[in-house]
């Protein structure tokens, strides 16, 4: 469910659509901080979604390795949670949520024909993976933000986006 923003001028922009969850979904072309390059890259991705999506700020990934730490004290579920059974269980949850992909064929961005019943389920299989990579995460001691900000980078030195930008006008070049 959603509904058009109607906060005051410090709230989301007028154009910008917030879910009853936090999230906003603004028009391409605000100040969400893509770049022009970036936006052209996505190019295709925004010819079939012209609005961009971000989640909201909280909670944090620290957040959900304490609320999830938090659960598992509480029931005694530590000696349960080690790292190969968190590992089995996160993998379990990605089948989980393969399955709500089944037999549909291509499903496109924003998953326009789903049905809300069929979106929540997904939100709650997205989130069983999400808790438990964080929580094997934990039990692995990989300190996960710092961990993504390292492989980002590493993302970046070996796929530059020049080289990229070159095999596509190489590619039109030969067409
Ligand atoms: N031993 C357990 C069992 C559950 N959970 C938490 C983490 C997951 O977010 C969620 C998983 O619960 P279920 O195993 O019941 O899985 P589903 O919610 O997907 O239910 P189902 O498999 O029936 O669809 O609960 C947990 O931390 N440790």
């Amino acid at each position: 469910m959603m509904e058009k923003s109607g906060e005051d001028s410090r709230g989301p922009k007028d154009d910008m659509v917030v879910f009853s969850n936090g999230c906003r979904e603004e028009p391409s072309g605000g100040d969400g901080g893509v770049s022009e390059a970036e936006s052209r890259s996505q190019g295709a991705a925004a010819a079939v979604s012209p609005q961009k999506f971000t989640f909201s700020p909280k909670p944090s990934i620290e957040d959900i390795r304490r609320m999830q730490a938090d659960f598992t004290d509480e029931r005694d579920w530590n000696k349960f949670h080690q790292p190969r059974n968190l590992l089995l269980a996160m993998v379990g949850e990605v089948g989980e949520v393969a399955e709500l992909f089944q037999w549909r064929g291509e499903v496109a961005e924003g998953l326009p024909d789903w049905t809300e019943s069929e979106r929540e389920q997904l939100a709650h299989e997205l989130s069983d993976v999400l808790i438990y990579l964080v929580e094997l995460a934990e039990k692995c001691r990989v300190d996960l933000p710092q961990a993504v900000l390292r492989k980002m980078a590493l993302n970046r030195l070996k796929y530059p986006a020049s080289k990229s930008q070159d095999a596509r006008l190489g590619s039109a070049v030969q067409q």
